[in-house]
């Protein structure tokens, strides 16, 4: 331990007795000396970097290891990291249980890594992005005329509700390359047990059991059997269609699976992708993309909820650039600016990811600063753990002015700070499928907000909360895989 402690010059941070790498430390709550505890990089943000007084902090325990873990909330540094891959590889090993289905570019690294980013990075085309814009638009259109039709008021107890649905029905097609919709389609297929949808939907919805049940127990309750015959029958799936899609090369088809297939086939080196490995990377795509999405629009929703006149400026400029009320094209996405901004900032207030975990391949040093511009320099140690903060970034009043507050329009103006923005990571291994998001976040946002109203649901046990109360209530957040919305009831009122 103190090994440790003398090898990072004794930057300070958390000392504590249990270390967050152990799965228990994480059902626990923060306590001085014992654990930083469960959720606190979100929890705290940039409090702790403020209270340790650097932008780099050090967390090291005495179990199971005194390996120190650097935190970083500094821009400078944080963009040394991730434009090093070499020098500051990701812990591949944390990732093995994403592996199950395949190989894959999330759980890799180096050579094999390469080859999937080779392989995986042209599918994330324009074309593709056209097909999720009008996708995204299709499937809101969808929800306002069919299950919505004819309501003036929609309530939805907790807004994940339907933005699940809205981005698991986007990957289904824009990934995919099937149609699903908002009716139940009750029709299986010969040779299969449940509908692409049903599994598509088990599997997202219960990744997690999946990832921390060993495979002979997955027979033990109907529960399991469920999630287990869902992961079979998905894989069954996109097994079928590989075979179909090499017998369809005529079809012009932009979905994500599609062009992962071709580009695998024109590969002309020898290092094509197993089938194997091209199932293990389209399900990663839609593990890194489905969940992110479905709770990051949560969070805009929630947002806009609360900030009526955010909310108020984005129907107005809509309302200026598409004044009949008939649908935004791709096209006209650039000119959206405000819900470009009111998708960053709830991706800077609410990153999905809070921590990305990195370490040293070699003895170096990293320069932190801090709110006094002073700045040290730390050895790093070959070995040390290093995990970048979004939150620690995102609200450090070094770069962003008011941290606290929502406000989209910071990201208007020309010079926002894009160093001290990570949501999607950065350098070499910053996320494929940002401008995939970006444009489905865009449709998603534009589409509601031009049609209906959103507002927190009114209930009376809370009728006389004040606003920062109804704030803390809506927005609170809790760690799952990703960072995830506890409980966001809203009313949609059709705008006249
Ligand atoms: C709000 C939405 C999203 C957020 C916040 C997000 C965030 C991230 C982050 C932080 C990483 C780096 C992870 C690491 O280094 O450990 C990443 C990687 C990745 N993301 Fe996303 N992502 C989002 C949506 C998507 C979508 C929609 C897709 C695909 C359809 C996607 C595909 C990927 C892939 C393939 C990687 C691995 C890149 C590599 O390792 O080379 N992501 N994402």
């Amino acid at each position: 331990y103190w090994n440790a402690v003398q090898s990072i010059q004794n930057l300070p941070g958390y000392r504590t007795i249990l270390s967050q790498s152990t799965v228990f430390a994480n059902f626990l709550p923060g306590a001085s000396g014992i654990t930083p505890g469960r959720n606190h990089i979100f929890i705290n943000k940039h409090n702790a970097f403020q209270y340790f007084g650097w932008d780099i902090i050090s967390a090291i325990a005495v179990f199971p290891n005194s390996k120190p873990d650097l935190l970083l909330a500094d821009a400078a540094a944080i963009k040394e990291v991730t434009s090093s891959r070499p020098r500051f590889p990701k812990p591949v090993e944390r990732y093995t249980v994403l592996s199950f289905f395949g190989r894959n570019i999330v759980a890799s690294e180096f050579e094999e890594w390469k080859k999937y980013r080779k392989i995986s990075a042209p599918a994330f085309s324009d074309r593709n992005n056209k097909l999720v814009w009008d996708e995204a638009v299709r499937i809101m259109d969808d929800l306002f005329h069919t299950v919505w039709a004819g309501k003036e008021t929609v309530t939805i107890e907790h807004c994940i509700d339907i933005t699940v649905p809205i981005a698991l029905f986007v990957i289904g097609a824009a990934g995919f390359g099937q149609k699903l919709s908002w009716q139940d389609d009750t029709v299986v297929p010969p040779n299969h047990a449940m509908t692409f949808k049903d599994a598509l939907h088990i599997v997202t919805a219960d990744i997690f059991i999946k990832l921390v049940t060993p495979s002979w127990a997955l027979g033990l309750t109907k529960r399991l059997r469920t999630v287990r015959d869902a992961f079979e029958e998905l894989q069954q799936y996109m097994s079928e269609m590989i075979k179909e899609r090499q017998y369809s090369e005529s079809k012009e088809r932009h979905d994500l699976f599609s062009s992962l297939l071709e580009a695998n086939n024109q590969d002309l080196d020898e290092a094509k992708l197993t089938e194997s490995e091209l199932i293990g990377n389209i399900f990663i795509f839609l593990v890194a993309g489905h969940e992110t999405t479905a709770h990051a629009m949560c969070y805009a929703f929630a947002l806009l909820a609360l900030y009526q006149d955010e909310q108020e400026a984005l129907y107005q400029q809509i309302k200026s650039l598409i004044p009949d009320g008939r649908l935004p094209t791709y096209e006209e996405m650039p000119l959206l600016t405000r819900s470009m901004a009111v998708l960053n900032e709830t991706l800077r207030m609410f990153p999905p990811v809070t921590a990305i975990p990195k370490y040293s391949a070699e003895d170096t040093v990293l320069t932190a600063g801090n709110i006094n511009e002073d700045s040290t320099t730390i050895p790093v140690p070959q070995g040390t753990a290093i995990t970048i903060s979004t939150p620690g970034l995102h609200y450090n009043p070094r770069y962003w002015e008011d941290p606290h507050t929502f406000k989209p329009s910071r990201f208007l103006k020309q010079d926002w700070p894009r160093d001290a923005f990570l949501p999607f990571s950065g350098g070499a291994r910053a996320c494929l499928g940002r401008k995939f998001l970006e444009t489905e976040g865009v449709a998603i946002l534009t589409l509601l907000v031009s049609q209906y109203k959103i507002e927190v649901k009114e209930e009376a046990q809370f009728a006389a909360e004040t606003f920062e109360a109804r704030k803390t209530r809506i927005l609170d957040a809790k760690a799952g895989l990703t960072l995830t919305p506890v409980h966001v009831p809203l009313t949609f009122t059709r705008r006249a």
